[in-house]
């Protein structure tokens, strides 16, 4: 009779969100507590991220990475979805149920981060060009597109279809990133749809294991 497995996951030695939660091992992280399972961490330096050895478990020299035995994952939302699968908890036992919440999933990654990682971008990367202020509403509106639409299709729902689900857990990671730049507050269903999320006890529980990482101190 084998062991159960402990899975370990790849993190940042040091976040350069400072333990804002914004970096995606948090998805993981999160995934992992809503299902119950036990975890480690390997922090990774943004040296070490691009060497040979963690490139074996990460082609792009990213994290996170998730390690099950002989199992190598990377992609969070791959990672996400390979919980939902093994474990009960973050996927519906009806099969539509099913694919709807990974429909959501998709959604998340597909439709509504791209526009969001843009602004992400263009702020970080190109506040320095010519044509930033030009640019900057266009990316902008390209997100209200997107969190209109969102709005309008959670309505007064308390989450995307149904109970929470892997769909909902990714959805709310990515509108998360959003937060800072006062965006989602012009949504105030997606805001409460957002806080539901980070009220959830998983995700509190996670949030802390990784602000433990950046401060130092075990997690209260
Ligand atoms: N599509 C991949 C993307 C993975 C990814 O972007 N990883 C980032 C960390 S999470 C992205 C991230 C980084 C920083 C913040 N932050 O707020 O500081 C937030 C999110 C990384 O390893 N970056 C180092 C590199 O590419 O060299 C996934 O979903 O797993």
């Amino acid at each position: 009779m084998s062991l159960p497995t402990i899975p370990i996951i790849t993190v940042f030695e040091r976040s350069p969100d400072g333990g804002k939660g914004l970096a995606r091992d948090m998805r993981v992280r999160w995934a992992l507590e809503e299902v119950g399972q036990a975890y480690e961490v390997r922090l990774v330096s943004f040296g070490a991220m691009k060497e040979a050895a963690h490139r074996a478990l990460h082609p792009f020299g990213q994290i996170p990475t998730y390690e099950e035995g002989d199992l190598v994952l990377f992609e969070s939302g791959a990672i996400v979805l390979h919980l939902a699968e093994r474990h009960a908890g973050l996927l519906p036992d009806n099969a539509n149920a099913r694919a709807r919440a990974i429909t959501w999933m998709f959604t998340a990654l597909n439709t509504v981060e791209p526009p969001i990682l843009d602004l992400q971008t263009t702020k970080f990367l190109e506040g320095d060009k010519p044509w930033y202020e030009q640019r900057l509403p266009l990316v902008q509106n390209r997100i209200r597109d997107r969190l209109g639409e969102l709005s309008d299709r959670l309505g007064a729902a308390d989450w995307l279809d149904g109970a929470f689900s892997a769909g909902d857990l990714m959805m709310v990671a990515v509108l998360l990133r959003l937060k800072a730049s006062g965006m989602l507050a012009e949504y105030p269903n997606l805001s409460a749809y957002v806080a539901r999320g980070e009220a959830r006890p998983a995700y509190k529980r996670a949030f802390d294991a990784q602000l433990a990482v950046f401060t130092g101190k075990p997690p209260t």
